[in-house]
C-alpha cells in the first residue's frame, strides 16, 4: 500500500500527481456497450487513449501509469507518453491499482497518487486539473461518476492509497475516509461510459480524437 504526502502550504502536492489508469484485457472490456465484440474492444481502447492523452496534458500531472496486460493498449498508451506496468497481481481492479500506485511512488517519491478510470473519452485536462487541485485541499478525494454511485477518480494527496472501486464505490470510498469533491462543474471527469446511452452523453460533451475516429470506423 502506498502512502503519499508532502503537501505544500495550499494543500497542493509539491511533487505533482501520478495518475494510475487501469486497463483490463480489451476483449473482456465494456461488456455493456455493444453486442459486437470487436466494437467493444475498439471503443475500450479509444476511451483509454483519450483518457490517458487528456491526463498527460494536465499541468500538475507528472506521470500516467497504465496498468495493463493488454499488448495493444500497452503499445498505444506508451506511444502517447504513459508508463506501462503489467497487471502482475492479476487479481482484479483494486490490486491492479495498488500495484500501479506502488510503481508510481517508487518512480516519483512524494508524488500525490490518483486512480483514474480508463473510460472517460470526453475528459478535459482543465477539468481534471481542477479536480486534482480540489483533492489536494482535502487530502483524499473522490469524484462521483455521472450516475452518482460509482467513482471515476480516487485522488490521494496525503494518506493511504486504498482504492475501493466496484459496486457502490463512492459510498465505500467515503466510508473509508475520502471526501467527495465538488464536481458539478466537471462533467467530463464524471462522464464514464459503460452503455450506449453513456456514449451519447459523452458525445454531447465532446469526445477526444481516438473515440471520434473509432466511431467513424465502426
Ligand atoms: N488492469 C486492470 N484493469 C481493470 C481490471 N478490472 C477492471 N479494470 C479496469 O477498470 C475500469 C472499470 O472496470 P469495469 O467496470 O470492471 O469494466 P469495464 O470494462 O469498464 O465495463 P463492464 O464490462 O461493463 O463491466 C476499466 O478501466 C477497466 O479496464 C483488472 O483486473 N485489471
Ligand atoms: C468500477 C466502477 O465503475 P464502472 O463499473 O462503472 O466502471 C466504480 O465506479 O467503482
Amino acid at each position: 500500500m502506498s502512502t503519499t504526502g508532502q503537501q505544500g502550504r495550499d494543500g497542493e502536492s509539491d511533487a505533482g500527481w501520478c495518475l494510475v489508469v487501469p486497463v483490463k484485457l480489451l476483449h473482456l472490456a465494456k461488456s455493456r456497450l455493444s453486442t459486437e465484440a470487436s466494437h467493444r474492444s475498439a471503443l475500450a481502447l479509444a476511451f483509454a487513449a483519450d483518457t490517458v492523452a487528456a491526463a498527460l496534458r494536465t499541468s500538475s500531472v507528472v506521470e500516467v501509469v497504465v496498468v495493463t496486460d493488454d499488448p495493444t493498449a500497452a503499445a498505444l498508451v506508451t506511444e502517447l507518453g504513459a508508463a506501462v506496468v503489467s497487471d502482475a497481481p492479476d487479481a482484479g481492479l483494486n490490486p491492479a491499482l495498488r500495484h500501479g500506485a506502488a510503481e508510481a511512488s517508487s518512480r516519483h517519491p512524494g508524488c500525490a497518487i490518483g486512480a483514474l478510470s480508463a473510460d472517460l473519452p470526453a475528459l478535459k485536462s482543465t477539468e481534471l486539473a481542477t479536480a486534482l487541485q480540489r483533492a489536494g485541499k482535502v487530502g483524499r478525494g473522490v469524484v462521483a461518476d455521472a450516475v452518482g454511485t460509482g467513482t471515476t477518480a480516487y485522488l490521494v494527496a496525503a494518506g493511504e492509497f486504498t482504492p475501493l472501486f466496484g459496486a457502490d464505490s463512492l459510498r465505500a470510498h467515503i466510508a473509508a475516509g475520502a471526501v467527495a469533491i465538488r464536481a458539478d462543474d466537471l462533467p467530463s471527469v464524471r462522464r464514464d461510459v459503460d452503455t450506449p446511452a453513456d456514449l451519447t452523453e459523452a458525445l454531447g460533451l465532446g469526445v477526444g480524437e481516438y473515440t471520434r475516429r473509432a466511431l467513424d470506423r465502426l
